[in-house]
């Protein structure tokens, strides 16, 4: 334009077109379906974003993309995804929401790519990103470049990883591929009613294994909350997982680069907790709530548990300690007696390695009597599930804090992150006991002979168990070996953590440099 052209003036007409163009792409498949949406209670992708983000935050991108595929000239407002960023708690977020109305929410070749420019935007800025899924999956339609959007997707969740938190709600179907994206991420929360999330629906399994199933029963939130642990939260609905995530984001890092938003106080208020010291029961074999540890050495007794419903006998979650943010690892004796069994250390093994992608302190409470013992648990790979906790532990360089409560036998001592995996301060309740194996077993192989002889077997194996307690077992034994920091009063617990977080926060560890490690699959 030279500076003799006047400039085209904004019509009334330019307005007018721009605010339908806008109105057309808001209301995505039309009326008549959002109506069907809100007679089963379910919200629009654009509701979902509204309630998430903070109000006049949110900034779409793309609105007026339109696809590319081979499906004729059938109209898909911004191609079936909504995308963009706004503030969540006060912090820049990135979201996309998936609009089941344009083609049940399917993934085409535009419909990816606007996904992975956000998600590049994302790791880049450094920003999380949440994505709300509610998808029939690939489109047919589109089909070769259907399977190349989703390799795409997957391929910006893999380089993603690590450096943002990635958190998926699962809120209506997530089907085939789709499921995958979920799964690369690194939360996955499904709502109650009307999330279901499978590879191959029931039509297929019927086809292929002649077996006749339902969505429910190989894809509910039930299902992957508490069986195959695909998911890590059930919610009762869309407001309900928006408050979860909200909660997870209040405990994490933006980045990798960042540190978790600790509220670090000048003063520690460090005292006795003699509640504690009565929490211990007299005998070790009565099973202790480690929840009720929890509560009491977690500010306010808060605590995020992360897939609570799955593998019980191992609790993970996000706490605070004295404002510190901690990933909380315990063993729950009250189920399985809280041994390691092959869910509960792929649950573990991951938590942990998210922890140390976010440089979230690890602190881990032990009470476990060793890996479970079956045929199903040989078999299944115990070994090699194991393995995952001992590598994810050596492989973290976050401050790593453990106390053992009450037992710690023999491999599963080790994969609770002993001092040898890395720990910098391991305390232990004097009531402890740290061995090979735990006394029954330990005098069944030591003294069988004897027992057996004895006038009153069952009296001299509790004799021989309580010898064995005192002289391989007592934590005593492993500080004066220099293998535990300290043997303190429960009561002291919170102060110990606090104390040592605190002095902890700045650590850091060099490692000999490669490429990455191979973890045990
Ligand atoms: C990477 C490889 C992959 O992703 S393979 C996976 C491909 N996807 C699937 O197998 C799921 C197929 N779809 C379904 O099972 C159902 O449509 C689900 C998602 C459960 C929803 O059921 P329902 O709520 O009853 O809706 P509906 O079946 O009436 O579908 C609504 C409209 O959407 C369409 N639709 C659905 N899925 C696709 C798809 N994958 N590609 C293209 N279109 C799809 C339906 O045809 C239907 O269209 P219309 O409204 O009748 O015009």
């Amino acid at each position: 334009m030279t500076h003799r052209e006047a400039a085209v003036p904004l019509s009334e007409k330019d307005l007018l077109e721009l605010r339908r163009r806008r109105r057309d792409i808001a209301l995505g498949g039309g009326e008549d379906k959002h109506a069907t949406r809100r007679g089963k209670g379910l919200f629009s992708a654009r509701e979902r974003l509204a309630m998430l983000f903070q109000p006049g935050t949110f900034q779409e991108v793309g609105m007026h993309a339109r696809h590319r595929g081979t499906a004729g000239n059938t109209d898909l407002p911004a191609d079936g995804v909504v995308t963009g960023t706004g503030y969540v708690n006060g912090e820049l977020v990135a979201a996309f929401a998936q609009d089941f109305t344009v083609a049940a929410g399917t993934l085409g070749k535009m419909h990816a790519e606007k996904v992975v420019d956000l998600m590049k935007y994302a790791t880049q800025t450094g920003i999380p990103l949440v994505a709300f899924q509610d998808s029939g999956g690939a489109r047919i339609q589109e089909a070769v470049d259907a399977l190349s959007g989703y390799g795409e997707v997957f391929y910006w969740n893999v380089l993603s990883s690590g450096v943002i938190p990635q958190i998926a709600v699962i809120c209506g179907p997530c089907a085939g591929g789709a499921a995958y994206s979920p799964a690369l991420m690194d939360f996955v929360i499904m709502t109650e009613a009307h999330s279901q999330m499978f590879i191959t629906g029931p039509e297929v399994i019927r086809a292929v294994t002649g077996r006749t199933t339902s969505l429910d029963e190989i894809g509910s939130a039930a299902v992957h909350t508490q069986i195959s642990g695909n998911a890590h939260f059930v919610a009762a609905d869309d407001q309900d997982a928006i408050r979860i995530v909200a909660e997870l984001l209040s405990f994490l890092p933006a980045n990798n680069s960042e540190d978790p938003p600790h509220d670090i106080r000048p003063e520690l208020a460090l005292g006795r907790d003699d509640n504690m010291n009565s929490l211990v029961p007299d005998d070790p074999s009565t099973p202790m709530d480690v929840r009720a540890v929890i509560g009491r050495l977690v500010d306010d007794g808060y605590f995020l548990e992360v897939h609570a419903g799955f593998a019980q006998n191992l609790i993970v979650g996000f706490a605070r300690i004295e404002g510190m943010v901690v990933g909380l690892i315990a063993n729950q004796p009250m189920h399985l007696a809280g041994a390691l069994d092959i869910d509960a250390s792929d649950k573990g093994a991951r938590f942990v390695r998210f922890c140390n992608c976010f440089n979230i302190p690890l602190v881990t409470l032990v009470d476990v009597p060793g890996f479970l013992p079956g045929v199903e648990q040989e078999r299944g790979g115990i070994i090699r599930h194991g393995a995952k906790m001992l590598f994810a532990y050596a492989s973290s360089t976050v401050p790593k804090l453990t106390v053992i409560l009450r037992k710690a036998y023999g491999g599963s001592y080790l994969a609770m992150c002993s001092q040898e995996m890395g720990a910098d301060f391991v305390y232990a309740w004097p009531n402890a006991e740290i061995a090979v194996m735990g006394g029954e077993g330990a005098v069944n192989i030591l003294h069988r002979k004897e027992i057996q002889e004895a006038d009153d077997p069952a009296a001299r194996r509790a004799e021989l168990v309580q010898e064995y307690r005192q002289k391989y077992a007592s934590p005593y034994l492993s500080a004066a070996r220099g293998y535990i920091t300290d043997v303190i009063e429960p009561a002291e617990t919170r102060a110990a953590l606090a104390l040592s977080l605190r002095k902890t926060l700045t650590k850091s560890e060099l490692r000999p440099p490669k490429k990455h490690g191979n973890i045990p699959l």
